[in-house]
């Protein structure tokens, strides 16, 4: 009896647990600014800076002593006279009693001031006067960001497990954090496998397909071409123990005189090579070989993407803390009918019209891999389907993510 589709998922994603396992052993400190891909905080980081690191100004407008303006009325309004203005980037200075000070937002507010009052409340409304009159008393600390306001100087800036999101970098940065200890990325070494590729008669779509593929769920990603020669494809695969966490091969399974990849793997006690009931993406395999987690994709370029996304994408999106690792999902009505193979579950690339309609993209074929990029959904048709009519319910994954 063949293995079905989710006993070879889920033997996948034990495989990419052990991958994960791999990846949790190292930790590195990383420049913040190269913090390109999200990565976890291996401990916490505590803030060397008050933040704000120092009073500032929430509106620009007049900086004042709020008792100046105490008992300030529409009826009876104070008067100031205007002091010299404190744009963003001064230095704090002092202020002068009994004056109101011209003031940017984020510009420091001067020692003896504690109250901004917004320009547009102010009579009148301009800085390029000698005096101005204010004709509400304020509540002290009114529109300034008061220093720490934030972060005080030795607190918790990020506890350890955050995910080094956008705002998390530009916090660190903003703390004047220039390197953070990070756990180590998982790293997934893609290797093509075939003659056919490694003399250049054909490019190697998969390798680039895939390498962009794992890098879009924010994996890192090396990539690899070995000739049909079983020793080459052993040492590529000594090399990759060291510094790789996860292999994806592609290429070299099926049946035919020259299945490097099979023959190397093969023998080895936890592989296994067989079909599942999949139309592409039949042929498929993985092994661990010296503690390194290895998954074999059939090499037709429809069949490896499929067999990425089936497969592998899932867990490792996971594993690397993509909050919605799973493709969305849905069901629409087709919008013509189609034939699929008997007992297979057939994945077709569509795309999905405003009414809900789906549109199937190109035909069957393993090596349409053109109308695959011009889909926006896989479609699925059941195995217990061989035929379906326009109209009838199919399930689909989004794929399109731009
Ligand atoms: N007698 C049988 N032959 C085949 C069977 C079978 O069951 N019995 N299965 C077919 C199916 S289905 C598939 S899928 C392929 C899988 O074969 P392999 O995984 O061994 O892949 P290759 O033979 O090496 O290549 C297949 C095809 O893909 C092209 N290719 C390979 N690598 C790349 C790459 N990196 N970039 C772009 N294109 C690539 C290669 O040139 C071939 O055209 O086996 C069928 N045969
Ligand atoms: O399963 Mo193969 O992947 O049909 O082309």
């Amino acid at each position: 009896m063949s293995t079905s589709i989710e006993e070879h998922r889920d033997a996948v994603a034990h495989l990419i647990h052990l991958a994960d396992a791999r990846r949790r052993e190292r930790v590195e400190d990383v420049a913040v600014e190269a913090l390109t891909n999200p990565r976890r905080l291996a401990e916490d980081v505590l803030s060397a800076h008050d933040l704000p690191p120092f009073d500032n100004a929430q509106m620009d407008g007049y900086a004042v002593a709020a008792h100046d303006l105490a008992g300030a009325t529409p009826q009876r309004p104070v008067a100031l006279p205007v002091a010299s203005p404190i744009p963003a980037g001064a230095d704090t200075g002092v202020h002068s009693p009994g004056t109101a000070a011209p003031i940017m937002t984020g510009a420091p507010v001067p020692k003896g001031a504690d109250t901004v009052i917004p320009i547009e409340h102010v009579e009148p409304s301009r800085f390029d006067v000698p005096e101005v009159r204010f004709s509400t008393a304020p509540p002290p600390g009114q529109f300034v960001r008061p220093q720490g306001d934030d972060v005080s100087r030795g607190a918790l800036l990020l506890p350890r497990g955050t995910w080094t999101t956008p705002a998390a970098i530009g916090s660190l940065t903003a703390a004047r954090v220039r390197s953070v200890r990070v756990e180590g990325e998982l790293r997934v070494a893609i290797v093509s496998s075939g003659d056919e590729i490694a003399s250049g008669q054909l490019a190697d779509g998969n390798g680039v397909a895939l390498t962009a593929a794992v890098r879009e769920v924010g994996a890192s990603a090396s990539r690899h071409v070995v000739r049909d020669d079983p020793r080459e494809f052993a040492s590529l695969l000594d090399e990759l123990t060291s510094t790789s966490d996860l292999v994806l091969t592609t290429g070299g399974i099926s049946a035919g005189a020259y299945e490097v990849v099979r023959q190397v793997l093969e023998p080895l006690p936890a592989s296994w090579f067989d079909h599942v009931p999949l139309q592409p993406a039949g042929p498929q395999g993985r092994a661990l070989r010296n503690g390194l987690p290895i998954v074999c994709f059939p090499g037709n370029p429809v069949s490896t993407l499929v067999s990425f996304e089936l497969f592998v994408r899932p867990a490792l999106a996971r594993s690397c803390g993509v909050v919605n690792p799973d493709r969305p999902a849905g069901s629409g009505r087709l919008a013509a009918p189609l034939t699929s193979p008997a007992g297979k579950l057939q994945v077709r690339r569509g795309r999905v019209d405003d009414d809900g309609l789906v549109h199937l993209v190109g035909g069957a074929g393993s090596h349409l891999l053109s109308s695959y990029a011009a889909a926006t959904h896989l479609v699925f048709v059941p195995a217990d389907a061989d035929r379906l009519a326009a109209g009838d319910t199919v399930a689909w994954w989004r794929i399109a993510t731009h």
